[in-house]
């Protein structure tokens, strides 16, 4: 189905033979600083090492975010998190959001994006995980023109709807959205609007299948060697 896919032996080749300085020269084409604030050692776009993680509901996004986090040392942003954390504030958005999550829907871009955009400016890190995100092209597309950068890689997490439903209904952890009516929708959403997504860095050669379905160990060890391979590309 994703017709081209990078694979792990493409990935190995494609870093050991693309020259360091090709990598720079293309950052700085397309950077902006990233902060307008006035810091003693800004980041720039340029530092930035971001990858997109991606998948159905209940595909193991976090549970792998988790352990990257605790292996390579990234930055974890969950775009749902920002959001209920977003609704737990109070903000005057909070029932607009709440409202969107609970009907399985996807929140205006420039909402999460901005979210995402002030935790990433919070962060000392240069190494960024963002899961969830984007879910569909208006959310891709906002995030190529508020933060003015793209991913370096993307991963997605291919599940069985089957096995994706039964992982959310065990879940447990009072999600408004962790029902079976709300789960329907948001397969139809991923159906309709994600698989987008991942079929366009699938065409960029920026995506990296991951299968999601074995042991929570099983699958981390699928992931492993793909930031193993990334580690001398990051400054
Ligand atoms: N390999 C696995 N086998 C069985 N259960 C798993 C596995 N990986 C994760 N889980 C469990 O499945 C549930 C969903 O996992 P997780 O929250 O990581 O998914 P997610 O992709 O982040 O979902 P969402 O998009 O809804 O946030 C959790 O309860 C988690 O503990
Ligand atoms: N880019 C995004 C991400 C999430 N949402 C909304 O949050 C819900 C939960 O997201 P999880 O990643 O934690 O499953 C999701 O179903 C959306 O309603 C969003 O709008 N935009
Ligand atoms: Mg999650």
């Amino acid at each position: 189905m994703w017709r081209r896919v990078a694979s792990l032996s493409a990935l190995i080749s494609s870093t050991s033979n693309r020259c360091f300085l090709d990598q720079v020269a293309y950052r700085m084409s397309t950077c902006k600083l990233f902060s307008s604030e006035v810091k003693e050692n800004p980041l720039t776009l340029k530092d930035l090492f971001i990858t997109f993680v991606l998948g159905g509901p209940g595909s193991g996004k976090g549970t792998q975010c988790a352990k990257i986090v605790e292996t390579f040392g990234y930055v974890h942003l969950s775009a749902g998190e920002l959001l209920r954390r977003e609704i737990a504030s109070n903000s005057e958005y909070g029932s607009m959001i709440l409202n969107t999550i609970k009907d399985g829907k996807i929140v205006p871009s420039e909402m999460t994006v901005r979210l995402i955009q002030k935790e990433m400016e919070l962060s000392n890190n240069h190494k960024f995980l963002i899961d969830g995100f984007p879910r569909n092209e208006e959310n891709r597309i906002a995030f190529e023109t508020i933060i003015g950068a793209d991913p370096d890689i993307v991963l997605f997490f291919n599940c069985p709807e089957e096995e994706m439903v039964k992982r959310v209904l065990n879940r447990n952890q009072g999600r408004v959205d962790d029902n079976i009516e709300t789960i329907k929708k948001r397969l139809q959403v991923f159906k309709a609007s994600n698989l987008l997504v991942v079929d366009y860095y699938s065409d960029k050669g920026k995506l990296f299948e991951i299968d999601a379905t074995g042991t929570e160990e099983e699958i981390f060890e699928r992931v492993r060697p793909v930031f193993a391979a990334f580690q001398h590309d990051q400054k």
